[in-house]
Order: structure tokens, then sequence, then C-alpha cells
């Protein structure tokens, strides 16, 4: 999968040909690359939501500086535009930083602080639209969540579940991977008075303790370097609403005094900052390890432990409860054919004889994926049938690895490329949930992130919060 080609970041408009020169010069020696037009028109017309910066002569014929900035502004508010202007015009380009420009850069310049200021910049640019990233994690939760089962197990959990919605008290969700955490913590926010509030939700094990602390508390400007502007966290976010804590199990121990506390109080300091902030969050945790275990082996808090463990709900894996397969097989088919705009297949009862017989180690993000991939793949438009499940077995023993014939052909083959195809494979079948993925390859989570990222396996997957 070849990622696709970033378009320049940094766009400058000048009508001078010798400074378009002297400055594309300097930023090329900075590793900096730009795209150059002759006038502000030219600039605005080609202006696309990838650039940071925008260098704009202030004083340019036909569209000047400060109409090209308010128009930039109006339709990207998070570029970051940075006047160039002559001494004797210092009055306007102040007027400029009133109507939001970045700064501006007087000529001749000095190409250190060109290179500095542009910089700056680009970092300004690239943490606001972390911000707006940040705020788009947060679902809103308008939607009506189905949460399909009527097994023994399943009922049980729903009984569960209608007490605790009205309850402010934090839940614990246990269960493997893919058994319907994230979808169950949803749907507890949905019963709970703080259903108009946002639900967000924090991946605890996708990033290093620095950064997962700034992601859900916060951090203050300049708390560190690259903290140029303060951002607010997931904490900040969820005021009002429901905070999400996925895979608390592997939050590192560093972190797990601060969170305890947050538990208690619901306050907490920003990274870097001395002001204690409080959120009304109601708190939601789930993790898929076993966290007695973890205490004994002194990798989790016990009063931690303690703490989360006030109102725990175990969804079973789905192997315990394979009476649920039939309204989960009529939900996904029903889903894929409303998503598609098709009239839904009948299914051949066969179907659920032969999907029965898998033990599903990756619980309903695996039977999702395979009834997908079924539907995708069918023979026939108006019936789905036990044929068109045949490239389940061959999924399972591509993510397996297990089987002779899989070995023999990987017999020569270079071990980056093995280890590439094979968490290739394995996202596509998680669904791109990359905790889920590194479960089944057996590798810690931190380490998938990283071999995404070296294997360029980059996907939409839904960031920190998945
Ligand atoms: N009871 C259910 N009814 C319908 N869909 C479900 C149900 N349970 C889970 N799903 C679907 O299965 C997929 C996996 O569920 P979810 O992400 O909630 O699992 P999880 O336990 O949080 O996984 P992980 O531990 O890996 O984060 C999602 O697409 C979810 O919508």
């Amino acid at each position: 999968m070849s990622r696709p080609k970033r378009r320049t970041r940094l766009l400058i408009a000048d009508d001078d040909s010798i400074t378009r020169r002297v400055l594309s010069n300097a930023f090329e020696s900075a590793g900096i690359s730009s795209e150059l037009y002759e006038n502000g028109e030219d600039l605005i017309g080609s202006i696309h939501d990838e650039a940071l910066v925008c260098l704009l002569d202030l004083n340019m014929p036909g569209k000047g500086g400060l109409d090209c900035l308010s128009e930039i502004k109006e339709t990207y508010p998070m570029i970051e535009v940075i006047m160039l202007t002559s001494v004797d015009r210092a009055a306007e380009a102040l007027q400029a930083i009133r109507n939001g420009a970045f700064d501006y850069l007087t000529k001749p310049f000095d190409p250190n602080e060109l290179i500095h200021t542009v910089q700056l910049a680009m970092q300004a640019s690239q943490q606001a639209r972390e911000n707006q990233d940040l705020r788009q994690a947060i679902s809103m939760p308008s939607q009506i969540l189905d949460v399909k089962g009527s097994s023994p197990k399943m009922k049980r959990v729903f009984r569960l579940l209608d007490r605790l919605g009205g309850s402010e008290d934090l839940v614990l969700l246990t269960g493997e991977s893919g058994t319907g955490k994230t979808l169950l913590a949803k749907a507890i926010h949905q019963k709970s008075l703080r259903r108009d509030a946002p639900f967000v939700s924090v991946s605890c094990p996708s990033l290093p303790r620095e950064l997962l602390e700034s992601e859900m508390f916060g951090h203050e400007k300049g708390a560190f370097s690259g903290a140029i502007n303060r951002r607010l966290g997931r904490a900040d976010l969820a005021d009002g609403g429901t905070l999400f804590l996925d895979e608390i199990g592997d939050i590192p121990l560093e972190l797990q005094a601060k969170l305890l506390t947050f538990i208690q109080d619901k306050s907490y300091f920003r990274v870097g900052g001395e002001k204690l902030v409080h959120s009304d969050v109601r708190l939601v945790a789930a993790t898929n390890r076993d966290l007695r275990e973890s205490v004994e082996k002194g990798m989790f808090r016990e009063d931690l432990y303690y703490r989360l463990n006030v109102l725990p709900l175990e969804i079973p894996p789905l192997r315990e409860r394979l009476e649920d397969l039939p309204d989960l097989l009529e939900h996904f088919v029903s889903r894929f054919a409303q998503r598609q705009r098709v009239k839904p297949p009948r299914v051949d009862p066969s179907v659920l004889v032969k999907l029965r017989q898998s033990s599903w180690p990756g619980n309903i993000r695996e039977f999702e994926n395979v009834v997908i991939r079924a539907l995708t793949l069918r023979e026939r438009e108006d019936i789905l049938l036990p044929e068109d499940f045949d490239v389940l077995s061959g999924v399972k023993s591509e993510t397996q690895m297990q089987d002779d014939a899989g070995v023999s052909s990987l017999a020569g083959k270079r071990l980056d490329e093995i280890e590439k195809a094979a968490i290739e494979q394995t996202l596509a079948l998680c669904g791109n949930k990359k905790s889920a993925a590194a479960k089944m390859l057996g590798i810690a989570e931190k380490s998938i992130y990283n071999k995404v990222k070296k294997y360029g396996l980059e996907t939409d997957e839904g960031g920190a919060s998945s």
C-alpha cells in the first residue's frame, strides 16, 4: 500500500521574481519545498487544505496581501499567513496581524529569521489541525446504537446495562478483544443523562507515556519542546459527558497515580500546568487484561484496581454465546445492504451451520469482517451461500500462519516482507484495529504502531481513539 504523495506545505506569492527566487532557494536549503505564485489570485486559486503556511507580499498588483489574508482565513482558518513587506509599510503589516496573520517579515530578509518564522508558523498550523482532529474524535451520540444478541449471557449484560446507565459510577468493561466493549461503552453513555453531551474515548496503549499524558490531560504552552500552544486533553473535551478509557490495563505505571486522582476527584493538572483543572465526566473503562494478575505482577497499582473494580461488567466471548450468531448475521447483512443501497440478499440456512463451526477467536469484530467479506465476494446477488464463506478458512490460515502450505510458501522470503504481509493481513482481518491485530500477532501494541509506520501501512483508522 503506497501512501499518497504529500502536497507542498508552503505557498508563496510575490510579484517580484527575484524575491521569489531568493525565498525559494532559502527554503530549499532548509529542506522546505515551496510553491511560487506571481500574484495573490493564482495562489488563492491553487490553495489546498494540506498547505500549512502562505507567505504573501503585502503590496501586490491586483489582489493585495490583506485581501488574500482575509480570503484564506475565511476558507482555511488553520493555514498560517506571514506577510512580506518593506520597512516603510509596517503599519499595514500590523493591521495584517490584527486580521489574523501569524507574523510579518521585512525586506531584505534575514535567512535565519525567515526560516525560523516559517517553521514556527508550520508548527502552529499543524497544532491547530491536531486540535481539530481531537475535536472530531469526539463522537456525538446521535446514532442509535445497535447492540445485538439474545443469548442468556447477553440478556444478562443488557439487564446490567440498564441499571448502570442511570448511575454516575465508573463502569469497568472486561472481555476479550472484539467482544463489543467499545460499543457497550457508547450504549452506557446513551442510556445516561449525559447522552446529549460528548462521548470521548482515549486508547491507553497506543502512545508513549508523555504523549498519552498530554493526550488525556492536555498540556500548557511551553510544557515541552514543541508545545507551542496550550492543547486541550480528552478529559477537557469530555466535560459534561462520558470519557471512555480503552485498554486501561495497558496504562503505564507512572501515569496510574495521576489517573487514580483523576478518577477520585475528577481534577488534574495539564502537563506543565500549575492550575488544578476540573472536568465533570462520567468514566467508563475497558480492558481485556486480567487486572488482578497485572496487580500481582506489579504492573498495575492495587489501589487503582480496587477503584476501577467497583462496577465490573464482563462481556462474554462469542464462542460462549453462539446463539447470538443469527441476530448478528442479520444485523451485519442488513447494515451492509443499507450502506450499499441494495436489497439485502437472503441467507441460506446452512450458512449458520457453517458459521457455528468456528470458535471466533477475534470475536464479533472477526465475525463482522468475515460476513462483510462474504457479502462482498458472494457468487449470487440474491442469496448468501455457505460457499461464499470459504474465504473464511483462507483468512484464518493466513493469520494463524500455522498450516504447512503457508509455511512452505514462506521459505526463502525476506523476513521483513513476511512481517509486513502478516501485519497487513491481520489488520485487514481486524478491521484495522491495531490493538486487536497486535494481540492476534502476539506483539505489544506499541510495536504494531512502529511497524505500521515502518512499512507504510497507515490507514484511515480512527487515530488514538481506536
Ligand atoms: N452485540 C453487538 N451487536 C452488534 N455489533 C457488535 C456487537 N458487539 C460488537 N459489535 C461490533 O463488533 C466490532 C468490535 O466491537 P468493539 O470495538 O466494541 O470491541 P472491543 O471489545 O472494544 O474491542 P477491543 O478490545 O479490541 O478494543 C464493532 O464493529 C462493533 O460495532
